[in-house]
């Protein structure tokens, strides 16, 4: 995937900064579009990488049991406003075979999806597809729950709420026990 072109966003904040009225050149303005344009390139740094890449390193560990992950922070920017939504990712799979990950890798690939114009549905099932194809487990469940300043700061203004997903995949689908308890542990 191309690289960020840093020169056209800097053009683009300069004419978003005209079009509200306010003057460039002013001195407190002069850095903005390159700042800007230096901040995208972080924010989104994730368009470069495949969350799935993490997952290439594989240990052989014979457990068959749940491994989890949570309370893994992310920030996102919302693709439909370009502003920060901003939580919590709980990340959960049973290995099957031995194939065990690296526990940073799980907070690695949240981090790889999150750097992107996003959807919060979009990262809970990105991150449990990844998982399922790459490790091959007996199932994975991941939980997100997030804020979203566009309905926080503008909008319909309800700051404080959350929004929570999850998305669950192979022999998880049909435990609702082991659903449960993997909740519970991310509740506790
Ligand atoms: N499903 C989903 N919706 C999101 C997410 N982030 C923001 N949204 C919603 O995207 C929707 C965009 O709605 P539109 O009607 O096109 O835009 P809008 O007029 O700015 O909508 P309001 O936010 O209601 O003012 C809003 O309802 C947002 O709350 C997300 O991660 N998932
Ligand atoms: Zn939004």
């Amino acid at each position: 995937m191309s690289e960020v072109n840093r020169a056209q966003i800097e053009e683009a904040v300069r004419l978003i900064l005209e079009a509200l009225g306010e003057n460039p050149n002013r001195e407190g303005l002069l850095d903005t579009p390159k700042r800007v344009a230096k901040m995208y390139e972080e924010v989104f740094s994730g368009l470069n990488e495949d969350p799935k890449q993490h997952f290439e390193t594989i240990f052989s560990e014979d457990h068959e049991e749940l491994v989890l992950v949570k309370d893994i922070p992310f920030y996102s920017m919302c693709e439909h406003h370009l502003v920060p939504f901003f939580g919590k990712a709980h990340v959960a799979y049973i290995p099957q075979n031995g194939r065990v990950t690296g526990l940073s890798k799980l907070a690695r690939a949240v981090e790889a999806i999150s750097k992107r114009p996003q959807l919060q549905e979009r990262i809970t099932a990105t991150i449990a597809d990844s998982i399922m194809e790459k490790l091959e487990p007996h199932g994975a469940m991941v939980v997100v729950e997030a804020e979203h300043m566009c309905m926080t700061m503008r909008g319909v203004k309800k700051p404080g709420s959350k929004t929570v997903t999850t998305a669950v995949r192979g022999t998880l689908a049909n435990d609702a026990t082991a659903r449960s308890e993997i909740l519970t542990l991310i509740k506790n």
